[in-house]
C-alpha cells in the first residue's frame, strides 16, 4: 500500500497534522498502534488529569465555603470512587469518538499497527487488524513521526509492584489510598498530588531539587507550594532523594535519602512522576537519515524537517516543551510545509500551565531564563490582594507579572499564579505575538470586575498609574 503522506502516531500532534495536511488536499493515512485516536493527551493525559482537578477544585471550594463564608451543610463531601471514574471516562470517550468521526468525514485512513522504518519512505506495520495491508508494509513519499513520550521509569523504580503507578496507573483511579507517595514535585506530581489528597489520600511530596517546579519563577510558585504544604499537611520533602522502592507485603517501603530527610517509611501506593521521555528508541530510525540527541529527541529545523528530507518529526519526540498545543502546532506546521506553504514556528511564546490550584501560568521569557541567560528586563508585578474580584472570590495570594524589555517598552514575558492563570496567559500570548507594548495592554479596556484586569493593572504599574496600588514600586531595569 501506497499513501502520500503518512502520520506515525495519532495524538494531539499526529491527528491535527493529519486532519489539516487532508484539509490541503493531500492524501493522509494516520498509523496508530492504539484502537482509539487522541494519544497521551486524550487517553491518558492532559484530558482525564483536568477532569479529576475539575472534582479536586469543587472540593476544595465547598471547604472553603465552610471555613470562610459561613455556608454550613453536615459532614464532608463522600466521594464514589466508580462514579468519578466512570464521568472521566465518559469524558475521554466523548472526545475520542469525535476524533474517529473526523478523520472519517475528511478522508484520512486510519490504521491501527505498530510501525516501524524499514527505510526512509517505508514502514513495517505490525499487529493483527484488519485495517493493516496484506503483506504490512506501506509506503510514502513523506512521514510525520508523531509518537510522543511515555513516563520515565528509572529500574530501581520498576519493582513489578502495581502499587508503584506512573501516571497512567494514577489516572486509572483504582482506589483511594489512605498514603500515597509523590516522587517528582513537577506538572504530574503536583497535578496528580492534588487530585489524590483532595479524595482523601493523605499525599507525601519528594522532590530532589530545592523547590517545587525546578525551572518555574519562584514567586509563582510561592503561593502554591504553601497551598500543597498545607494540602499534604507539612510533608512536602525537597532536596531529598528517594533511594529504593521494596514491596513489603501491601505497602511500598521507601528509602529516602537528603539532608532535609533521611530513612525509610511506607506507603499504600506510589506515584513516579519524574518526567518523561521521548518515543524515538524501537522505531528503526536508524534505518533512516533522522538524527536522534542524546537526549533522545528527534533533532528538527523550524519546519518540522529532520535530517531525512522524506521524514518530518513533531510534538513530545521533537523536543522540549512536551506539552499538547505545542504538539498541535508544530502539527499544523508541518502540514502546511508539505503542502508547500511557507510555514515555520517561531517558539517565543509557548505558553505553559500548572493545572494545580492556584494555577501557574507563563508564557515568552521567564525572569529564571533573563536572570540565567542575562537579558535585560523590567518585572511589573500586580498583587492580586488589589484586584476587586480576587476579594470578591477570596483568591487574593495570586500576582500577575509582565516582562519588558526596557530599551523598546515591549512585552516579552508573562508570569501569572492564580485560579484560572491557565485562561488569563492567553492575552499575554497574543501581546507577546503580536509584539505589543505595555501601552497596547493598558489601553485595551478590560471588562470590570475580571481576574484579566490584573493584566492591565501590571501594565499601568509599569506607568506607575495603578490606582488600586498605593505608591507602585517601580524596579529599575535590570540585568538579571
Ligand atoms: C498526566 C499528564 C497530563 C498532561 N497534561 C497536559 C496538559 O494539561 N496540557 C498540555 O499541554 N500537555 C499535557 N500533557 C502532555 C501532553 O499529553 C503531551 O505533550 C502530548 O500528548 C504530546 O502529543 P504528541 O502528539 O506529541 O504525542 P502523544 O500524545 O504521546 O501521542 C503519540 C501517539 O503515538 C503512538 N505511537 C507511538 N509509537 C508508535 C508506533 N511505533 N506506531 C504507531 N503508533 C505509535 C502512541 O500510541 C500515541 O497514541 C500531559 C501529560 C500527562 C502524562
Ligand atoms: N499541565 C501540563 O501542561 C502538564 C501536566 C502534566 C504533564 N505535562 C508534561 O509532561 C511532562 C512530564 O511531567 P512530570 O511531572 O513527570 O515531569 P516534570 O519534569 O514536570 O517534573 C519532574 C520532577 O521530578 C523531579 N525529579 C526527577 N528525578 C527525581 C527523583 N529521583 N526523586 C525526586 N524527584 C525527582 C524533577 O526535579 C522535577 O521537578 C512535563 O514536563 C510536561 O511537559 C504537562
Amino acid at each position: 500500500m501506497h499513501s502520500p503522506v503518512v502520520v506515525l502516531g495519532g495524538g494531539p500532534g499526529g491527528y491535527a497534522a493529519a486532519f489539516l495536511a487532508a484539509d490541503e488536499g493531500l492524501d493522509v493515512t494516520i498509523v496508530e498502534a492504539e484502537p482509539r485516536l487522541g494519544g497521551t493527551c486524550l487517553l491518558r493525559g492532559c484530558i482525564p488529569s483536568k477532569a479529576l482537578l475539575h472534582v479536586a477544585k469543587v472540593i476544595h471550594e465547598v471547604d472553603d465555603l465552610k471555613a470562610n463564608w459561613g455556608v454550613e451543610y453536615p459532614g464532608k463531601p463522600s466521594i464514589d470512587i466508580d462514579k468519578v471514574r466512570a464521568r472521566k471516562d465518559q469524558v475521554i470517550s466523548n472526545l475520542t469518538g469525535g476524533l474517529g468521526n473526523l478523520a472519517k468525514r475528511r478522508n484520512v485512513t486510519v490504521i491501527q499497527a505498530r510501525g516501524t522504518f524499514v527505510n526512509s519512505t517505508t514502514l513495517q506495520l505490525e499487529g493483527d487488524h484488519e485495517s493493516i495491508p496484506v503483506g504490512g508494509q506501506l509506503t510514502f513519499d513523506h512521514c510525520i513521526l508523531a509518537t510522543g513520550s511515555v513516563p520515565a521509569m528509572p529500574p530501581a523504580f520498576n519493582i513489578g509492584s502495581d502499587r508503584v503507578m506512573d501516571s497512567t496507573g494514577a489516572l486509572a483511579l483504582a482506589d483511594i489510598p489512605e498514603s500515597m507517595l509523590v516522587v517528582g514535585g513537577g506538572y504530574i506530581g503536583l497535578e496528580m498530588g492534588s487530585v489524590y489528597a483532595h479524595l482523601g489520600s493523605k499525599v507525601t511530596v519528594v522532590e530532589l531539587a530545592e523547590g517545587l517546579l525546578p525551572g518555574a519563577d519562584r514567586d509563582l510558585v510561592k503561593p502554591l507550594a504553601k497551598r500543597i504544604d498545607k494540602l499534604c499537611e507539612g510533608r512536602v520533602l525537597t532536596n531529598t532523594k528517594v533511594g529504593s522502592l521494596t514491596e513489603v507485603g501491601d505497602k511500598i517501603e521507601v528509602t529516602f535519602e537528603g539532608p532535609a530527610h533521611f530513612g525509610h517509611e511506607q506507603f499504600d501506593r506510589v506515584l513516579v512522576s519524574i518526567g518523561r521521555r521521548p518515543v524515538t528508541r524501537g522505531l528503526g530510525l536508524e534505518n533512516t537519515s533522522v538524527v536522534v540527541n542524546e537526549r533522545g529527541f528527534v533533532e528538527c529545523d523550524d519546519r518540522q524537517r529532520t535530517a531525512d528530507p522524506h521524514i518530518l518529526a513533531i510534538g513530545d519526540v521533537a523536543g522540549d516543551p512536551m506539552l499538547a498545543h505545542k504538539a498541535t502546532h508544530e502539527g499544523r506546521v508541518a502540514a502546511e510545509v508539505l503542502a508547500g506553504k511557507a510555514a515555520s514556528f517561531d517558539k517565543k511564546a509557548i505558553p505553559a500551565v500548572v493545572f494545580t490550584d492556584p494555577e501557574i501560568a507563563w508564557a515568552g521569557i521567564t525572569e529564571t531564563e533573563a536572570k540565567r541567560d542575562g537579558v535585560k528586563v523590567t518585572v511589573e508585578v500586580y498583587p492580586w490582594a488589589a484586584s476587586g474580584r480576587a476579594q470578591a472570590l477570596g483568591i487574593t495570594e495570586g500576582l500577575t507579572k509582565w516582562l519588558v524589555d526596557p530599551d523598546s517598552g515591549r512585552i516579552i514575558g508573562c508570569g501569572i499564579v492564580g485560579s484560572g492563570a491557565g485562561e488569563l496567559i492567553a492575552e499575554a500570548v497574543l501581546a507577546i505575538e503580536m509584539g505589543c507594548e505595555v501601552h497596547d495592554v493598558t489601553e485595551s479596556v478590560h471588562p470590570h470586575p475580571t481576574l484579566s484586569e490584573t493584566l492591565m493593572n501590571a501594565g499601568e504599574v509599569h506607568f506607575g498609574t495603578a490606582t488600586e496600588i498605593f505608591k507602585p514600586k517601580r524596579k529599575p531595569a535590570s540585568v538579571g
